[in-house]
């Protein structure tokens, strides 16, 4: 739809096209989740920026970012495209992808629409597959409750296995409490257990094969189980930014000589 780096105004952070980590973060925190649910108003909330918004999908094309300070705590918050899946079959999808693998946030807010949760709990369990550092944004509860929708957050919370956290964002509704958990997610005061897929027996089986020669070549820094399904797939786009990743040793997303890594 024609996003230049222009028509995203002063407000939103030149990292679109350069990245620029703030350097006195203490955590980095992402956004996820489908298009339209309320990623970048939350953005805006929690950073004073003013990312693009509106009531079509596809507006974030690629990350921004910015900052807030939480409790004396500088956090780099990375608004991230809206996509229905993990699979990198856009150019979106492979940014929020490789951004959650191999950026390593300390956080991962996956944002869904308290309107249409059903759609939305496909891409919170390809999320959890591969971190379990992650904050379920229960978003846009006042639309909900206009369409007399209720949505059971403690069950939810409970079958997911992370904390959920119902919001308004545009009204500033339940943000306190988000950033409160986040805080406890990213310092590792709370720790998940994560509802994970379990695939067939011959997948499973796989799976058991390939973890420990992944293991071997990446150590512990990235989630093997994730790794071993994307090869099983034969996922190049995985294989190529996972190269760069362990050729320039370090997250993707950081800025390395001049080049941003995804
Ligand atoms: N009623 C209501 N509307 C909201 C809320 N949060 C966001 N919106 C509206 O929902 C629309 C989409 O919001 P965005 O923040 O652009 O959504 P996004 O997730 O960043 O979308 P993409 O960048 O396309 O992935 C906008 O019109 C917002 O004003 C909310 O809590 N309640
Ligand atoms: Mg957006």
């Amino acid at each position: 739809m024609g996003l230049t780096y222009q028509s995203c105004g002063s407000g939103v952070n030149k990292e679109v096209f350069l990245n620029r980590s703030s350097p006195e973060a203490q955590y980095v925190i992402a956004l996820a989740g489908n298009p339209n649910t309320g990623k970048s108003t939350l953005f805006n909330a929690l950073t004073g920026l003013n990312q693009h918004t509106g009531n079509w999908p596809g507006k974030t094309v690629l990350r921004a970012e910015g900052k807030y300070v939480f409790q004396g705590l500088v956090y780099n918050l990375i608004d991230l495209p809206g996509t229905y899946s993990l699979l990198a079959h856009s150019t979106e999808e492979q940014v929020a992808r490789d951004y959650l693998c191999f950026g390593k946030p300390d956080a991962t807010i996956v944002v869904v629409d308290a309107t249409c949760l059903e759609r939305n709990l496909n891409l919170v369990l390809q999320v959890l597959e591969i971190t379990a550092r992650v904050v379920v944004c229960v978003n846009l509860m006042d639309e909900a409750k206009r369409k007399n929708i209720e949505v059971d957050i403690y069950s939810l919370s409970a079958e997911l296995g992370v904390p959920v956290v119902a919001t308004a964002a545009r009204d500033g509704m339940g943000l306190e409490t988000l950033l409160q958990t986040v805080a406890r997610i990213a310092d590792g005061t709370i720790k998940t257990t994560p509802c994970i897929v379990n695939y067939d027996e011959v997948i499973e089986q796989c799976i058991t094969k390939l973890e420990p020669t992944i293991k071997e070549l990446v150590g512990e820094q990235f989630n093997s189980r994730w790794l071993a399904l994307r090869l099983l797939d034969r996922d190049q786009t995985v294989i190529n930014s996972l190269k760069k990743c362990l050729a320039k040793g370090t997250r993707v997303g950081a800025m390395v000589g001049g080049e941003i890594l995804v």
